[in-house]
């Protein structure tokens, strides 16, 4: 893939106009839009409009880029109004050794933590109908992960890799979950929450940083199993979002898409009341946030909101994943409390 990006070891100080070429194509980069563990997004602009760039960094060998190309992978996979797709994509050698992974993605101006924050700045609250609304969407979303149906058109990555001339990482991207066409497969989220769903000019919500989607279950077969992916959940899942059975992982444990349904009933009650529930368990209470997760242990402050919906936020705060409702039936209830 053509791209000249030199420049962009330079940000985020972004003293300068940087120019980058991806597949022909100008970009100027205009700035930081935000910043995870090994990642910066940046805005960009061309002659057609504005897009997200996110460039991963991967300093500690092929492991890092497996998981960065992995999210490569994970930008083509999904059909649907309410996942992001990526446009296009780059790695590229730094003279110093390591791989950066660049990936383009549209540009969404809000999402759904700004909706909190200016509730929160203007001291209002989201209107119940329009929540629920959003939270429909962002079940939809979820729904085409927890239930996805592969097929041709998901069989990108062999497209992309043709302008690729690495093979190291062809064969590190062409990991195709292992799962024939047409065939359905569950995928997790892994890191819902707020500022990880946008929103498209017509306010739509879409799911966004799929860098810790992965294909469900997880059987954790061993000591250093449980150890890798202990590590691999603090790293890459929100904590005040986290699952209980995300703290204490072992061997013989098996990890479902049931972590989203936890994180999705922290995500509402955040969209409702502001803050994270089991934050608000610390900031009133005093409460040890990890604890208060593994208790289930949370209240609602008074407010104007129907128990219907507050039903919804405690289906999805289950604390034993075996108990907590699928996606189809938490979608079912939100239908219903609108219809
Ligand atoms: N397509 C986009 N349009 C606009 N802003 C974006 C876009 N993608 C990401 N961002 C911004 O950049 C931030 C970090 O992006 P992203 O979540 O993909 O990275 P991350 O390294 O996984 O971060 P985190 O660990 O916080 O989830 C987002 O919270 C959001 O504010």
């Amino acid at each position: 893939m053509d791209l000249i990006i030199n420049c962009l070891s330079y940000i985020p100080c972004l003293s300068f106009d940087p120019i980058l070429k991806i597949n022909g194509v100008n970009y100027k980069i205009e700035r930081l839009l935000g910043e995870g563990g090994f990642s910066y997004v940046y805005l960009v602009k061309t002659y057609n409009g504005q897009y997200a760039l996110k460039k991963i960094t991967c300093p500690f060998g092929n492991e890092n880029l497996k998981v960065a190309l992995q999210e490569v992978s994970n930008y083509k996979e999904f059909n649907s109004p309410f996942i992001v797709r990526s446009i296009d994509y780059s790695v590229v050698s730094e003279k110093e050794g390591y791989k950066t992974v660049y990936i383009l993605l549209p540009f969404f101006e809000t999402g759904v933590q700004d909706i909190i924050t200016d509730n929160a700045l203007n001291d209002t609250q989201i209107d119940e109908k329009i929540a629920i609304r959003m939270f429909i969407d962002i079940c939809r979303g979820l729904h085409s992960m927890h239930r996805h149906h592969r097929n041709a058109s998901n069989d990108t990555n062999a497209i992309l890799l043709d302008t690729d001339s690495d093979a190291e990482n062809q064969s590190l991207i062409n990991n195709d979950f292992g799962t024939e066409l047409n065939e359905t497969t569950v995928f997790a989220h892994g890191d819902l929450k707020p500022s990880n769903i946008m929103l498209s000019k017509d306010e739509t919500p879409v799911i966004c940083d799929l860098g810790s989607c992965q294909k469900m279950p997880i059987n954790i077969t061993s000591f250093q199993h449980a150890i890798g992916y202990q590590e691999l959940v603090e790293e890459h899942c929100t904590l005040p979002y986290r699952a209980p059975e995300l703290f204490d992982i072992k061997s013989g444990d098996t990890i479902t898409e049931s972590i989203d349904i936890w994180s999705l009933g922290c995500t509402l009650y955040a969209l409702l009341y502001g803050l994270n529930p089991f934050e608000r368990e610390e900031q009133i209470n005093g409460a040890n946030i990890t604890l208060a997760i593994n208790a289930g242990k949370y209240s609602y402050p008074d407010g104007d909101y129907t128990q219907k919906i507050k039903n919804l936020i405690d289906m999805c705060l289950v604390v034993d994943p075996k108990e907590r409702p699928s996606i189809e039936t938490v979608l079912a209830t939100a239908l219903e409390i609108t219809s």
